[in-house]
This record gives C-alpha cells, structure tokens and sequence, in this order.
C-alpha cells in the first residue's frame, strides 16, 4: 500500500509500514520538517499520513492549477478536525461539490462590502470593551503582562456582535457559551490533542476516539441550541421590517439570499438554505474564523513591539487618514496601506495558516505531474515564505516586500494568507477589517513595548492554526507619557 508515489515517480521520504512518514513529525515544528523536506525532494513530493498518500506542493504555478485553473478536480478539502458532530457536517468548511456551490453562494452574499459596512457599529463597541480591558489590565500590571488572551476574546465578542449580532462577552465572562465552544473547537483540531491525531493517522479508530470527546460534544450542543434562538429571533425581525433592514448582519442574509442549484435533468431551481445549514455555517465561521482572527492580532501586536520602527510608520499612517474617532470607517481602515503591508509580512513570518489543503477528485496532470484522485494535496505556502529566491533575507521583517511594485514582481499565488480562487476565505475582508479596527484604537492610545519577557525569537504552536506558544507579553504606555505621537 505504499506503492503509489513509487509508482507515479514522485520523490518523497521513505514510508515505515502503519506510520507511513509521521514520525518524522515528532517533537519537531510540522513546518521545519516541510522546509526540510522541499529542500531534499522538491517542490511537489509524496509522503504519507499512516496509510495515506499526501502530495506536497510549493510550486506557485502548480499550486494556480489547483486553486484555480484546474478548480474543478481539486475542489474539495479534507476534514481538519476529525471529529465532525451534528450538524457541522453542513458546514461550508466541510460540505463537497454541489452542496458546497449552493452554501458558498449564499454566504458569501452576506460578506459584501455593504454587509461589512454595516457590522462595523457593533464591533466599535465591542472595540471600546477591548480599550476599557486594556485600561483596567494595565492598572493591575503596569510593567507589561500576556495581551493574547484578551486579544482572543476581544476577537470573538467583536466576530459575533458584528457579523452575527450575538452580543457575547467573553472578554469579562469565562462562562461564556460560544467562548467555551471555540475553546473545544480549537483543542479538538489542535496537533498538541493526541485524541485527534490518532484519528488523523488512522482514521478507522475515529469512532473510538470520538469516545473522548465528550467536552466538545457538549460545547457544541450548547452553542448550537443558542444559535437556534439567534436564528428564531432574526426570523422575527425579518418578518416585521421592511426590505431596506433585511441584511443588517449575516443571519439576515444567510435566511434571505437563496442557492442556485440544478436538479437531475439540469434544470435551474432556487432554495433557501435549511435551519441546520444556517446554524452549521454561523457554528463553523465562529469556531474556524476566531482562531486565525486571533492569532494574526497577537502576531501584528509582537512585531509592532518588536519593530519600533514599524509602528512608528503604522501610527503615522493612522495620524493621517484618522483625525478623531468619527474617522474610523470602513473606508479610512481601507486606506491604511502601509498597515496593509505590516499585515501580509505578518502573515509571511508567522503564517497563521501555513498551508491550505485539497482533495484531488479525479485524476488529473498538471505540468507533467499525475495527481491521483483520492490523494490529499498540502499547498505549504510557508516553505514558499522562508525561501530566498521568493522573499530575500526571509528572515528579516520588510514590510515594504508587499508594497504594489513589489508584488507585481512576483508570482501571485506566492501569498497564500487566505488560500485564493473559489474556494478561498470567504470571511478575509472581515477579518483584515477587524484587526485593522482593533490595531487602530490601541495604537492611538498606546505605544507598544517589548519586555524583557518577550519571547525573541517567538516560539509557536500549530492548534489548529500557527499561534504563539505562550502567549505575547508586552507593554503599553499611553502614547500622552510616551512622547511618541
Ligand atoms: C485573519 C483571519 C483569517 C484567516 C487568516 C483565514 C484563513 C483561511 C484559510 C487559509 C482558509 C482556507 C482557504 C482555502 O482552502 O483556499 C479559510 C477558509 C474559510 N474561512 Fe477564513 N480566515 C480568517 C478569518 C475568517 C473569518 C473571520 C471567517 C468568518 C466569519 C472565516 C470563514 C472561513 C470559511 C467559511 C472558510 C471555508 C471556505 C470554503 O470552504 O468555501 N475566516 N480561511
């Protein structure tokens, strides 16, 4: 069983029989072994996870095949978590082929540059909540203490108030119900869970493991029994007001914006998207759109402590285009650029999802490699990060790397921050817009400092996405003590 790659002539490290390569990945960083391994086989190898095959690729122009040109054999992805409950099964992360084209219509309508606008009221109060926290935390700890926990939740309260009005606050309350839901969510599809990675390696055991997995099962209900009233109660909000009030946050939209979809002879019909679909689409965006949200923001805040300079640029940037807090709108957090390139070289050093991944589903040859269907394929855009003929000093932090001219340099499909093509992520803008909103109130206030417990050089984690091992210990003074404006 492990001919395949043999027979396809594609290199890859030497499998042992039932672990296939995965030992290889103990007690090192997964994306060390990957950087290892492109340097000894390439940019387009085979290795396998226990039994199955796993194609890795580097190659920007393989990897716009995948994504894009040849979307249709590559247009499923595997599951991240192997512990899928009712009714996540729905959701737009996990669904394959047609039902995935009828949900990702649906929800990226209620991601529009207008839906967006209008989440932006929520998350600013959301965004005072965060400052007040900060206020009160450097009280209690004056020389510096760990921001990623607060940033964490501050994410969450401003994802969920601003996209699916659910006004939640973790950021004062451990009890809460979705905050112990994303904190499952993400132990469950971490590589520290020895549960999840046994029913990774074989997934035959996966019901077995499912056993232990009781404080998620739990978790979910709970959530899923809150977003159920969510749901009931925008149903009653869309049968009272009129059509201009329809879309004010994304349940609205998720129960108003119909799917495309073909029957058996291939005429065209509409639906509406069921309640379980609803409820797994706002589950799955919570759980799968809090931890990148997270981890980017804890990552932007390390290196503006670390690069003062940077920070220095960011905040003259801010000065610029924000002169008071009516200024914060989609459209000035639009305009900050430089922030913009502060972000994706974010992305570069610590890429918060080092690789996307995608199911072949039907044979297929892509610049005179055979891809097989059934055969999972791991893009590792962060073995494209750390190269010198792509990014030069990839070691250094440049910015000025994704300045426009600079990227035109480039291939395109050399940034993978969000994956690209159809089925990339659908919550980017939102995601970008809530970081900005966040870095943009702490840095008018705050000057951001390291201290002698920030980690240098920062160690990470992959729970599931790539995260700061012990958290972002820095200090803020307020910028009126600083002398820094
Ligand atoms: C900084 C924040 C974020 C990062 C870095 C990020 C990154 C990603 C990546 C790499 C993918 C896989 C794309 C691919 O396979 O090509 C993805 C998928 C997805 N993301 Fe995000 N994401 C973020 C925030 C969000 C937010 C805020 C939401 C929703 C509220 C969200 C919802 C989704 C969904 C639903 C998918 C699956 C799309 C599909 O299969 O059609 N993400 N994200």
């Amino acid at each position: 069983c492990y001919k395949l790659f043999e027979e396809l002539g594609i290199p890859g490290p030497s499998p042992i029989p039932l672990f296939g390569n995965v030992a290889e990945f103990k007690d090192k960083s997964p994306l060390d072994v990957f950087k290892k391994w492109a340097g000894i086989y390439g940019n387009v190898y085979g290795f396998y996870e226990g039994f199955n095959p796993s194609m890795v690729v580097s190659d920007p122009d393989v990897i716009h095949h995948i994504l894009v040109k040849d979307f249709d054999k590559f247009q499923d992805r595997p599951l991240c978590s192997p512990f899928v409950f009712y009714p996540m099964h729905l959701s737009l992360g996990v669904t394959k082929g047609e039902l995935w084209k009828q949900q990702r219509h649906v929800v990226a309508s209620g991601f529009s540059t207008l839906s967006i606008k209008q989440m932006l009221p929520n998350m600013l109060i959301k965004t005072e909540s965060l400052m007040e926290k900060l206020e009160w935390k450097i009280r209690e700890e004056p020389d510096g203490h760990n921001v990623t926990e607060i940033l964490g939740r501050y994410m969450l309260d401003s994802l969920a108030y601003g996209a699916f009005n659910y006004n939640c606050d973790s950021l004062n309350n451990d009890d809460e119900i979705l905050l112990k839901y994303v904190q499952q969510y993400n132990y469950a599809a971490s590589t520290e869970n020895p549960c999840s990675g046994l029913a990774r390696l074989f997934p035959s055991l996966t019901p077995f493991c499912k056993l232990f997995t009781g404080k998620l099962r739990n978790a979910l209900d709970k959530h899923v029994k809150q977003v159920m009233t969510f749901l009931e109660k925008e149903k009653l909000v869309i049968s009272r007001s009129d059509e201009e009030s329809k879309h004010g946050n994304l349940i609205q939209s998720l129960l108003t914006t119909k799917a495309t979809c073909h029957d058996e002879n291939n005429n065209i019909y509409k639906r509406y998207l069921s309640d379980e679909e609803i409820v797994a689409q706002v589950a799955s965006m919570v759980g799968g759109g809090i931890g990148p949200d997270s981890a980017l923001m804890s990552f932007l805040v390390y290196n503006l402590a670390i690069h003062q300079d940077v920070q220095q640029k960011v905040m003259e940037e801010i000065n610029l285009y924000i002169k008071d807090s009516e200024d914060v709108t989609y459209d000035t957090l639009y305009k900050l650029n430089y922030l913009d390139m502060v972000i994706n070289e974010t992305f570069r050093v610590f890429p918060v999802a080092p690789g996307v991944a995608r199911t072949c589903v039907e044979d297929t040859v892509i610049n005179g490699t055979q891809f097989k269907a059934g055969t999972v394929i791991r893009i590792m855009a962060c073995v494209m990060y750390a190269d010198d003929s792509i990014f030069p000093e990839p070691e250094k932090f440049i910015p000025e790397r994704f300045s426009r001219s600079e990227c035109e340099k480039r291939h395109p499909f050399t940034s993978l921050p969000f994956g690209l093509g159809p089925r990339g992520c659908v919550g980017k803008r939102l995601g970008l817009m809530q970081c900005k909103l966040a870095v943009v109130h702490i840095l008018r206030k705050y000057q951001i400092l390291q201290t002698n417990q920030t980690e240098v050089p920062l160690q990470t984690v992959l729970k599931p996405v790539l995260s700061p091992k012990n958290g972002i210990h820095v200090r803020l003074i307020p910028r009126e003590n600083s002398g820094f404006c």
